[in-house]
């Protein structure tokens, strides 16, 4: 599991590490990582490393020290480096001496964009993780000028370091090199921050306040079958899901438990005829009640939010059983929070709203800090949150959250949160802990996503349809 860890924690540990370590050391220790990325990057973008133009955009902090250090060191290999300086008389003293001692060269912001026009490469030094608010308007306008790729010191600026929102211009980085820690911007801004390195300067943090599952980590929770399994002892799902008029939410999030993992699962609802025609493996009822037993329920892709979606609800709610309340399933807790005394209070419940069904949750949007709505509602709810989104938030009642990053957006299509919901409630069946089967669920289908898309648009279908190859490439990686 990867750890994450919000900016005050990284400056607190910082801080004590700077109190041990020779002056400047740990800015040399990340500029010379940096200087390494940068060689790199010219090396693959330009054919060569000696000769190249680079410019640095450099602010007022540590993070503008780290870009003029990074210029010291690559003018040892022949670059030809120019920095900006959005404050000169603020500007990192040590670094910009080593930048001029070096022979690089210092120009103007109103000389800046034609700099940035001719460089091989842009290392945005602008902010760091002490950043606050929108990009102000010197730095803002320099970054019109960028079309060569750029890597970001630490962070991409214009980017918040916490929330990974973006409120105005900011740096879109072919790559991002960081220090010591992946900070909570590096999970859920992928889209600005490109390719991410980390460079090690010695950084020792604990408890992390945010993780991100690891391939390794969803393969070791993911349930295998031994030669003692049957049919039942893996965990029976029951998907309460569609309707006659819409048959296909059933299909999918019944598929998608078939798919997920082996044993039975129980479908109830008005497309009985559909999904057993489309899963003959499926045991298909049309009601609840009569439904047979089962470890976890999936409760409501497609199901209306009338009186007979909430019946159900509270049907399924009331089984002792873990649940995962979907979809139609959301709003109707939303609009009838009264069905949830029908819940066992011990036993799980997860909860997947999309921003409209969190809205209607908590009554205002998840706004810029998706980690900490997704935690307000887990512990309005009791329950595991799964905030959906181009990077899904996983959080737990005790305040544990996950992110899953997502690969690329193909996953916005219609139906793709029905095949969700169907991994999480298998994954919930067979015993999982509840906050470890959303975030696994949540893997596989980013996982099934791409490789279903594979750089066209596919359906919830082809989502569906490569959950098995998702779980192949964990579960039996080719050597
Ligand atoms: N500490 C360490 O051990 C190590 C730290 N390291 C590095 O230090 C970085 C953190 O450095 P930091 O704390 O000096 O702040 P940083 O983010 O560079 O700049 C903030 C300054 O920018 C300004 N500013 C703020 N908001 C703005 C905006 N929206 N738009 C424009 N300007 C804005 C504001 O200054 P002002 O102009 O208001 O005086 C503020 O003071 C960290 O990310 C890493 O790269 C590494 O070397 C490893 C060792
Ligand atoms: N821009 C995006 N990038 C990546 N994933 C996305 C994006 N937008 C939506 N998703 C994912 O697609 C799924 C959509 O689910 P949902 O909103 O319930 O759609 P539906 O109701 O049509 O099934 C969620 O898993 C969500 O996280
Ligand atoms: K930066």
């Amino acid at each position: 599991m990867q750890g994450i860890w919000t900016t005050e924690r990284i400056r607190a540990a910082e801080d004590r590490l700077l109190a041990v370590t020779p002056d400047g050391e740990l800015m040399r220790r990340a500029a010379f990582g940096l200087a390494v990325h940068a060689a790199e990057m010219l090396a693959e973008h330009t054919g060569s490393v000696s000769g190249r133009r680079v410019t640095l955009l450099v602010g007022s902090g540590n993070n503008g020290g780290d870009a003029l250090w990074a210029g010291a060191f690559l003018r040892r290999r022949n670059v030809a480096v120019s920095a900006i300086l959005l404050k000169p008389e603020r500007a990192h003293g040590a670094g910009l001496a080593a930048l001029k001692r070096s022979g690089g060269k210092v120009v103007s912001v109103e000389d800046g964009p034609q700099w940035i026009r001719r460089a091989d490469l842009v290392l945005d030094g602008i902010v760091g993780i002490s950043a606050r608010g929108p990009l102000r308007a010197d730095a803002a306008a320099l970054l019109e000028h960028v079309s060569s790729p750029v890597l970001a010191v630490d962070l991409p600026s214009g980017v918040d370091p916490d929330t990974g929102a973006v409120d105005g211009p900011a740096v879109v980085a072919d790559r991002t090199v960081t220090f010591g820690a992946l900070k909570p911007v590096h999970a859920l801004a992928p889209a600005s921050c490109g390719e991410i390195a980390l460079v090690d300067i010695g950084l020792s943090l604990s408890d992390p306040d945010l993780r991100r599952l690891d391939t390794a980590d969803v393969a070791a929770a993911w349930p295998v079958p031994g030669p003692g399994d049957d049919k039942y002892s893996q965990g029976v799902v029951g998907v309460a899901a569609g309707s006659a008029t819409y048959p296909g939410a059933a299909v999918l999030a019944a598929g998608a438990a078939a798919l997920a993992t082996s044993g039975l699962v129980r479908y109830a609802g008005h497309a009985a005829d559909v999904v057993r025609g489309r899963w003959p493996e499926v045991v298909a009822t049309g009601s609840v009640t009569d439904a047979g037993r089962v470890q976890a329920w999936v409760v409501g892709p497609g199901i209306g939010t009338g009186n007979e979606g909430r019946d159900v609800l509270r049907f399924v709610l009331g089984r002792g059983v873990p649940v995962c309340a979907d979809a139609d399933a959301t709003t109707i807790i939303a609009r009838s929070p009264d069905v949830l005394d029908a819940r066992d209070p011990d036993t799980p419940l997860v909860l997947t709203p999309h921003a409209g069904e969190f809205e209607r949750l908590m009554g205002s949007p998840p706004g810029a800090d998706r980690v900490a709505a997704a935690r307000s509602a887990a512990r309005k709810y009791d329950a595991v949150v799964l905030l959906k989104g181009h990077c899904t938030v996983v959080a737990a009642p005790d305040g544990r959250a996950l992110v899953n990053t997502p690969r690329g957006s193909w996953l916005a299509t219609a139906g793709s949160g029905d095949v969700l919901s169907g991994l999480v409630g298998a994954l919930l069946a067979a015993g999982l802990d509840p906050w470890l089967a959303a975030g696994a669920a949540a893997h596989v289908h980013s996982l099934a996503g791409s490789l279903a898309a594979d750089g066209a648009p596919t359906s919830a279908s082809g989502i569906l349809a490569a959950v098995p190859a998702a779980l192949r490439s964990l579960l039996s990686p080719a050597s």
